[in-house]
Order: C-alpha cells, then structure tokens, then sequence
C-alpha cells in the first residue's frame, strides 16, 4: 500500500497548523497512522508540539522546503516512511512557500513508488484575502499562486469578513483556479469527505483521476533504456509536460544510472555516484498518462 500525502499550505497564519489538528484527530478516529513532515522558517518548531505524542513527526526548520532546503525533504520523506509505514503524511509548509516548488521536492524518484500524492491544500486567510493590494506585490503573488496552483481551497477566518466579502473571494479565487474545490472553514472544521473527494495528483499506476489538473506520474523502469530512442522520446513530449526528473539506466552507462533532469522542454543527463531506483517522474497540466505509459514501457521494452 502506497502512503498518501497531502501538502498544506497557505500564507503565514492563514490556519494550516489548526487544520492539521483536525485532520489528525479525524485520521486517529479513523484507525489510520498519520505522520506530519513540519517546515518552519525559524530554528525552534512551535507547531510540532502541539501535535501529541502519537503521530511521528520530523521538523525541517531553519528554511523553506520549496527552497533553501528543498533537498533534504526525500531524507525526510524516506525516513518517515522507513521508521512508521504511515497511511498518510501531511506536510505544513512555511506560509512563504510555493505549492507548485513544494510538489516538485515531494516528488523525488527516491520515493515516488511509495507515495500517493494526493494533493495541495491551500489555505487563504479571507480577511487578508480582501486586504492583498496593500502586501508587496511578492506577497500578493505568492498568495495569489497559492491559490491557483490548489486542489482545494479552504476559505478561513470565514467568521471575520462579512457574506459579501465571502462571495467576492469565492469569485476571484474561482476566476484563478476554476477547478479548486473550496470549502469554508472555521477553526479548523470541515467537511473532511468534500475536502478530500477530489481525487488524487500521483498516477504511479495505470487508473486516471478526473478533477485536478496539475498531476504527477511516476514511472519504474525494469530495464535498459536505448539513449537515443529516450531522447527522441522526450523531444516528443506535448507543452503540458512542466516537469520530469529521475534516474535512468541506459544500454550504453551499464548498472549506474544516471540523473534526468527536464524542465522547459530542455533535457539534462548527468552520471549519478549512487545506486539509486530507476524511477522516472513527470509533473504535468493534465497529463495523457494512457498515451505516457505506453511510450515508458515501449522505451522499456515491454511493448512494440
Ligand atoms: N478568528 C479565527 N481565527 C482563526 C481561525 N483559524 C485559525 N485562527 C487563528 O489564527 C491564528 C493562526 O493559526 P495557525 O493555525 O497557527 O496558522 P498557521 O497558518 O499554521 O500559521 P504559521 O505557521 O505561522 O504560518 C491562531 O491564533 C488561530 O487560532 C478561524 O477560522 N477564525
């Protein structure tokens, strides 16, 4: 069973650690093992102790995971995933990150097997919602793109603004990301099954969800790869590929595999010192997973 993962995010104070709450109280009624990867900004976690004593928690402090410390978060990953064999783990990122930055450093092909990316969720705080214009315009992007780059959206603080003001951030966060589930919420409470019946972002398998638009799909080769053939594939890809990454082994470089690197349709090899899984993992706007899978598996050999 793969464990499931939900990133939360949302601008400073926007609610995450309120929500997280929720979730794992409805996680420990459920039965389910839950664990929480915790991104804090400063070098002391106060959220995470706030969590109790049973759910596993690992603190990244001292940076944001969408950034500064981007490549420890498969150590973390793996490590949670090694020590507990969770059902699911959530990630609170710090309120400066990047929901799109963030799904790009969960989706490591060290882990990608193992994990069911589930989705983003976005907080947005309605009272600073409404107040935007006067945050630098760095601070009103990066909110805004929260808000764009989520699977659902829960409005908070709902019980500060008035119901004019609550329709007025519906529409502008509809006319941003008009796929976003939103769901309001006070205090953390919400409907759990709305929250979560939008689907899932990963496709490790061979089923297609419908709702969301950005997903991820992770691919695990059991064979040799022809360079040539591979590359002719890359080069083949639609617009709607953003992202892919992974380690390949090649009929030409013998058991090491070697690091893959693509972004803005520019490709990118380079030997790799480490064993490491030759799992490939694309990130993309509404992916042909049919039409990707057949292409991974002719390159792998497995069809003509
Ligand atoms: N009035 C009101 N306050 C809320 C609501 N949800 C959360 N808060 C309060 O807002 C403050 C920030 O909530 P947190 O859950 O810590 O927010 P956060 O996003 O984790 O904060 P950072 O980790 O600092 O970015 C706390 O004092 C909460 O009690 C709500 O729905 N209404």
């Amino acid at each position: 069973m793969k464990t499931e993962l939900y990133i939360i995010g949302g601008f400073l104070g926007s609610g995450k650690t309120t929500l997280l709450l929720q979730l794992l109280e409805k996680e420990k009624q459920a039965g389910r093992k839950a664990a929480v990867l915790m991104n804090e900004a400063g070098s002391l976690s106060v959220d995470s102790a706030l969590l109790g004593d049973d759910t596993a928690v690992r603190d990244m402090l001292n940076g944001c995971i969408c950034c500064t410390i981007k490549d420890e978060i498969e150590v973390e990953l793996l490590t949670l995933y090694k020590e507990h064999r969770p059902d699911v783990i959530y990630i609170e990122t710090t309120g400066a990150a990047h929901p799109m930055e963030v799904l790009d450093a969960c989706t490591s092909p060290v882990i990608a097997m193992q994990l069911d990316v589930k989705g983003i969720i976005t907080l947005v705080d309605c009272a600073r919602w409404m107040e935007r214009n006067r945050l630098p315009i760095a601070h009103r992007k990066l909110m805004e793109d929260q808000a764009r780059w989520s699977d659902v959206t829960a409005l908070t603080k709902t019980d500060l603004v008035s119901s004019e003001a609550l329709t007025q951030v519906k529409e502008e966060i509809w006319s941003l990301n008009e796929k976003v589930i939103l769901q309001e919420m006070v205090f953390g409470k919400v409907d759990v099954d709305i929250m979560f019946g939008g689907g899932s972002r990963s496709e490790g398998g061979h089923h297609v969800h419908h709702h969301l638009h950005v997903r991820t799909f992770a691919y695990e080769f059991t064979n040799h790869v022809p360079r040539a053939e591979f590359i002719k594939w890359v080069g083949s890809l639609p617009d709607s590929v953003l992202r892919m990454k992974g380690f390949v082994k090649f009929e030409d470089s013998g058991e090491r595999p070697e690091l893959f690197q693509y972004a803005y349709g520019v490709p990118f090899f380079q030997p790799h010192p480490l064993k490491r899984p030759a799992v490939v993992v694309l990130i993309g706007d509404e992916l042909d997973t049919e039409q990707l899978l057949k292409g991974l598996e002719r390159l792998d050999g497995k069809i003509f």
